[in-house]
């Protein structure tokens, strides 16, 4: 179990750029420039104290190994334009043909590129046994929708960046079919909330998963999601 825990997350590490990851698409291997390197994830100064305080609840559960610490990082995809490009043409032909090869040069994470405290700040921690994924997020002020409250999409993104980190975990290379969400109240800018994600199923390619938005003292259910990702299929010709 263990053995094979670590092979997915291994592969997340793949996907992630980690220096030495296997990736099997990848024409080309060496070392990656240093600034791939920088963990997001961890502890900054303007971090609030409820996040602090979680992401030290968290690390105190990853000393058994029961919850793992998944890193995060802001760059690329992949380290390398051949990278790139093999991965594009292996897994997204159709949609390879409108894509700038040049410009993915520059690509990032969304997620990974404000300044700190201004826009996403979140951890994401794996429970393998119980294929649950939680991130502890808290939304800066750049992300407000209605004034005061975080906008719809930035709760839309971070649902969908934790099911699919649970999604790439269980099955690596996918992507989302659909999200469904239930916005039940609105989440104060600024304010830290846990998204617990729960893989439910996996039929065939279909992996289905459910997830909830709640406020730290888990008093206040902010939303409600539930999710379908496909495993790609390189045969497929998406
Ligand atoms: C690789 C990533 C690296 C990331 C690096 C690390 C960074 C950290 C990132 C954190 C995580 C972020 C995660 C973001 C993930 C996105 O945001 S992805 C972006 C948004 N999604 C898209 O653009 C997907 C667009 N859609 C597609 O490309 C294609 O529809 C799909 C999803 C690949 C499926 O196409 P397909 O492989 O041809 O599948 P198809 O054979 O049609 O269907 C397979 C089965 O699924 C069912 N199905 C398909 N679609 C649906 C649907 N919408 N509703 C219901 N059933 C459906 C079919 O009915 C079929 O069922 P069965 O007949 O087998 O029972």
């Amino acid at each position: 179990m263990l053995r094979s825990c670590a092979a997915r997350l291994h592969a997340v590490g793949a996907l992630r750029g980690l220096r030495g990851c296997a990736r099997p698409w990848a024409r080309s291997s060496g070392p990656a420039p240093e600034f791939f390197h920088e963990d997001h994830s961890l502890p900054k100064p303007s971090w609030s104290k409820d996040m602090r305080l979680l992401f030290d609840q968290f690390m105190k559960k990853c000393e058994d190994g029961s919850w793992i610490h998944l890193p995060s990082y802001n760059y690329t995809l992949f380290q390398r334009s051949q990278d790139i490009s093999a991965f594009i043409h292996a897994y997204l032909p159709t949609a390879s043909k409108l894509i700038n090869e040049e410009k993915l040069l520059q690509a990032k994470i969304f997620t990974r590129n404000f300044e700190d405290g201004l826009g996403f700040e979140y951890v994401m921690f794996y429970n393998d046994v119980e294929k649950r994924v939680v991130c502890v997020f808290e939304g800066g002020p750049y992300l407000q929708g209605m004034p005061g409250c975080l906008h719809g999409g930035a709760i839309a993104t971070m649902i969908d960046a934790t099911v699919g980190t649970s999604a790439m975990i269980a099955e690596g290379i996918v992507m989302t079919a659909n999200l469904n969400i239930n916005f039940k109240r609105p989440v104060p800018l600024c304010s830290v909330v846990l998204i617990n994600s729960q893989l439910d199923k996996i039929e065939g390619r279909k992996l289905f998963i459910s997830c909830n938005v709640q406020s730290v003292d888990e008093k206040t259910l902010y939303t409600e999601a539930t999710s379908l990702f496909i495993k790609l299929d390189p045969e497929k010709q998406v």
